[in-house]
């Protein structure tokens, strides 16, 4: 189900890079940025939410962001999704640089390689099950195989409700369906937002079961923000942010774990990499970041 149905290039090895991101909220942030003007820089209207933050997550890998609340998440996320654009840094995403360009450029990419899932669903009320999972192929132009699409919904036990409609559904089931809609494009990187922070403890399980599956069957990529140490220990691994940075990586996470590290956050954040560095790859917690892309 989440195999590839159609013919699509061989993925890159590595499915994201993050090279020294930053973004800056408020007016002015990016000329602040290209001048590196510290007095503007320090102007009272902005924010920097993500302060040169570095990574590297290998395809078919399931990672976890999590972070005290304003702690660059949500920002994260959205940059490496090419949902915003960083002030100033590199995403490289399959090996293709996300480049500043128009929206519709930055639409096309999204289509081409990004996958999201958002903690609220936002399927179309007025279409169907199936004709929300079919939807993203229709606004691509690409090519509507109903059987791929019906197969997903089938994967994520959804097989029996393909014409209903979004408000027949639990939420549970809305965010199966919301999954199904972002698998069926055979994304790069599949990007979930607190995708379980609308839902009970049951259908959260079985939602991030169904992530995991994506990864571990099938070799998704998976990059979910979270504010639950349970939900962060389905990933491989988890990233934490703090004020804006990479303040610590924990493998093979346990609820425990996490839990205990996010109490120690603010320990964490003094010991963050040096610019240049970054924490990704399998070897240890800090890796040089390759500047080649
Ligand atoms: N559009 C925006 N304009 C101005 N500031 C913003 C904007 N979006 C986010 N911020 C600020 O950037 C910082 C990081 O916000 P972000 O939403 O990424 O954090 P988060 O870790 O996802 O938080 P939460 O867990 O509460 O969702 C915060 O200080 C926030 O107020």
């Amino acid at each position: 189900m989440f195999r590839q149905h159609e013919e699509q290039p061989a993925r890159h090895p590595e499915a994201l890079r993050l090279v020294s991101v930053r973004k800056v909220y408020g007016s002015g942030a990016r000329a602040a940025d290209a001048q590196q003007s510290t007095r503007a820089a320090q102007a009272e209207n902005q924010v920097t939410a993500l302060d040169g933050v570095s990574l590297s997550l290998p395809a078919g890998s399931f990672t976890a962001v999590m972070g005290p609340s304003g702690s660059g998440k949500s920002t994260l996320l959205q940059c490496a999704a090419g949902l915003d654009q960083p002030s100033s840094g590199v995403v490289v995403v399959d090996g293709a640089e996300l480049v500043g360009g128009s929206e519709t450029e930055l639409t096309k990419f999204r289509r081409q390689r990004i996958g999201f899932v958002f903690q609220q669903f936002n399927l179309l009320p007025t279409l169907t099950v199936l004709q929300n999972v079919t939807l993203p192929l229709r606004l691509a132009g690409r090519r509507v195989d109903r059987q791929a699409a019906v197969r997903v919904l089938e994967e994520v036990g959804l097989g029996e409700r393909l014409g209903y409609r979004p408000a027949e559904l639990s939420g549970g089931q809305q965010q199966r369906v919301a999954i199904a809609r972002a698998l069926v494009t055979n994304p790069r990187v599949l990007f979930g937002d607190e995708p379980t922070g609308a839902l009970d403890t049951r259908s959260a399980r079985i939602v991030l079961d169904l992530l995991r599956r994506a990864v571990r069957d099938y070799g998704q990529t998976v990059v979910m923000v979270t504010h639950d140490p349970v939900a962060a220990s389905y990933a491989d691994s988890v990233l934490f942010l703090a004020d804006g940075r990479l303040a610590g990586r924990l493998e093979r996470p346990t609820a425990e774990a996490v839990a205990e590290r996010m109490a120690h956050l603010g320990d964490e954040v003094l010991a963050a990499p040096a610019p240049g560095q970054s924490y990704g790859g399998s070897g240890g917690p800090w890796q040089p970041v390759n500047q080649g892309v």
